[in-house]
């Protein structure tokens, strides 16, 4: 369960019987389908939650940046984000290893939620770990997961946000595991959540792969996803991550029937916040750039990159957006920074509020203030990024008004 240098399971003996478990499970109903389990699963997005969502050619994008500009509308999924990939699979999973509890952690409440319709949708009890900061300025996410029967169980505990209920879940899940299951919000944790996580959402390169070779007959040049812990990202690029090999030089023979590899350019846009420096007095990362700036470190159980002070003290982060507000990344992101196969990029609160709007005002849609990240760097960078460009619209912005206008009179 390692990606190069990072992964692993750096949990407590307590809780390695559960990842024993999960492996197993994963290997069985996940990569061997036993059961029927993927088909059910894919039969359930599709009906439940609303598959295949759209790729959709931005027009008035295109004609801004002189480029075919694609959008790919997870914010079109049930539930409002891509959220809901994931925690489907993982409450499925649950329900065939035979557990009887759903628990889960969330910071914008996305994941809070998809985990609580997803647990409603298959008849499970649910109960969502979620830091008392987050509860109040996420409330419509609050009210979504009761009304869906959720028990939403405030975190008091320091800063009282998403790292507090991470720990907070696993505590519950270490006492709990033989009836209970864990359903994480991203490509985070020990193994095998990472790679599982990826395998759920990975539903959403494998449809823009068919979709935009049907419309523009060919692979795009640059595919651009925002990264909290990097499950849209991991789920955009995992379909692309094998187009890599370096465009075939001119003088070599291309071998009979051996179609050249189309070279797929991969961007995960992180959170400048408003800097990109560290205040190490502080312990303050006015930030949430871990691909740019972090360093290698163990958050939730997985090797992976942090944002750390010198003393390794994992720091606060900070972002407009709560969804990327988090100090660490999925190790499988990192492994693949670390290789350059993928891009980290990364855009302050302007742009992403500037993201917001535009895309609101061109396109008529209002992004979650995670995805206007990725808008900001096509804005900033659309010339790097060739003539054909998919972007991932992770989810809607409805959550995000009431900040947005705050934020906007603010400036
Ligand atoms: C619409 C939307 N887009 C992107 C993200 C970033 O999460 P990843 O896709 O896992 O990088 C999020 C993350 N939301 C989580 C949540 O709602 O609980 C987040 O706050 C935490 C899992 C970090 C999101 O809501």
């Amino acid at each position: 369960g390692t990606f190069g240098d990072y992964g692993g399971q750096y949990v407590p003996e307590a809780l390695m019987p559960a990842l024993q478990e999960l492996e197993d499970a994963y290997e069985r109903y996940v990569l061997e389908n036993e059961d029927g389990f993927m088909d059910e699963f894919r039969e359930r997005m599709h009906d439940f939650g609303g598959r295949p969502t759209p790729l959709q050619r931005a027009d008035r994008l295109s004609d801004r940046y002189d480029r075919e500009v694609y959008l790919k509308r997870e914010d079109l999924l049930h539930g409002g984000a891509h959220k809901l990939n994931n925690a489907l699979g993982q409450v499925l999973l649950a329900k065939y290893m035979g557990k009887e509890r759903i628990i889960a952690e969330t910071g914008a409440g996305q994941h809070g939620t998809a985990t609580a319709m997803a647990a409603a949708h298959l008849d499970m009890p649910c109960e969502i770990y979620m830091g008392r900061t987050d509860v109040n300025r996420q409330r419509p996410n609050v009210y979504r997961m009761r009304m869906n029967g959720a028990e939403v169980n405030p975190v008091e505990a320091g800063s009282a946000t998403l790292k507090e209920a991470i720990n907070e879940t696993m505590r519950d899940w270490a006492t709990t595991v033989e009836r209970t299951h864990y359903v994480i919000g991203s490509v985070v944790g020990p193994h095998p959540f990472p790679q599982m996580v990826r395998d759920f959402q990975a539903v959403i390169g494998d449809e823009i792969r068919e979709q935009i070779r049907e419309k523009a007959g060919r692979l795009p040049d640059s595919v651009v996803a925002c990264a909290g812990g990097g499950s849209n990202t991991m789920g955009t690029f995992h379909a692309f991550v094998p187009d890599c090999a370096e465009p075939r030089s001119a003088d070599e023979s291309s071998g009979e029937g051996s179609e050249p590899r189309e070279h797929v350019d991969l961007y995960a846009v992180e959170a400048g916040g408003s800097s990109l420096e560290i205040d190490e007095e502080e312990g303050m990362a006015p930030n949430s750039a871990t691909l740019s700036t972090g360093t290698d470190g163990v958050l939730h159980g997985a090797m992976t990159k942090l944002l750390q002070a010198g003393d390794g003290q994992i720091v606060e982060s900070h972002s407009v957006s709560a969804g990327l507000d988090y100090a660490g990344v999925g190790p499988e992101l990192s492994h693949l920074v670390e290789t350059g196969r993928v891009t980290p990029a990364n855009v302050d609160d302007e742009a992403a509020l500037n993201g917001f709007h535009r895309l609101s005002r061109l396109e008529g849609i209002i992004p979650a203030l995670e995805s206007s990240h990725a808008l900001g760097y096509l804005e900033e960078s659309a010339d790097e990024l060739g003539d054909l460009v998919v972007v991932n619209v992770s989810g809607r912005g409805d959550k995000d008004l009431e900040t947005v206008l705050e934020e906007t009179e603010k400036r």
